[in-house]
């Protein structure tokens, strides 16, 4: 395959999965306002993530905290995936599955919203973040896509992007996350 073809490939990929989401989007905004509540009522939104999902994490954390289109007072979201004193120890001393679980227990309370990003749904140290985060009750939210992995059954939201192919979720998963943000600024 040229060059060319296999970038045609791709976008045409990408927008048969944008396209989809069509179905998705009154979930979508069910997020969006358990997220407006979680905020309203004082609590924080804590978002992870493997390699891109994350990179994708610490996106939508950044665009809470500092902001997506409007001026408005910061609001509270934490990437569990930047400190890497914590990934190192935890890591090291207790196990990678753990890098999320443990942070979600020292920092979350029941006020909380809590995002798992898997492409997958499978990832252990999201599936146990996203299990101690219902222990303590907040309200929890799985970014997947294919079946929708174990998150699925888990999680009191689940995103599940129309696709296998880990890249195109990962695309829709920004769309998804650039909206929701949109939605949270919204007056
Ligand atoms: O960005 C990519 C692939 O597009 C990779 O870094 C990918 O995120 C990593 O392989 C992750 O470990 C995949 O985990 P998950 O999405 O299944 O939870
Ligand atoms: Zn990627």
């Amino acid at each position: 395959m040229s060059a060319v073809d296999l970038l045609k490939h791709a976008v045409a990929e990408h927008q048969a999965v944008i396209a989809a989401l069509e179905p998705l989007l009154p979930k979508v905004a069910a997020v969006a306002e358990a997220m407006r509540t979680c905020l309203a009522n004082g609590g924080k939104i804590l978002l992870f993530g493997n390699g891109g999902s994350a990179a994708d994490s610490q996106h939508i954390a950044a665009e809470i905290v500092g902001r997506y289109k409007k001026e408005r007072r910061g609001l509270p979201a934490i990437a569990l995936t930047t400190d890497t004193s914590i990934l190192t120890s935890v890591g090291n001393d207790y196990g990678f599955d753990f890098i999320f679980s443990r942070q979600v227990e020292a920092l979350c309370t029941p006020a909380d919203l809590v995002v798992g990003f898997s492409t997958s749904g499978n990832s252990r140290n999201v599936v146990l973040g996203i299990e101690k985060a219902r222990e303590i009750g907040a309200v929890t939210v799985g970014m997947t896509g294919g079946n929708g992995g174990k998150l699925a059954a888990l999680c009191d939201h689940t995103l599940i992007m129309p696709t296998s192919d880990t890249p195109r979720i990962q695309e829709a998963h920004i769309l998804v996350g650039h909206s929701l943000c949109d939605l949270i600024e919204a007056d």
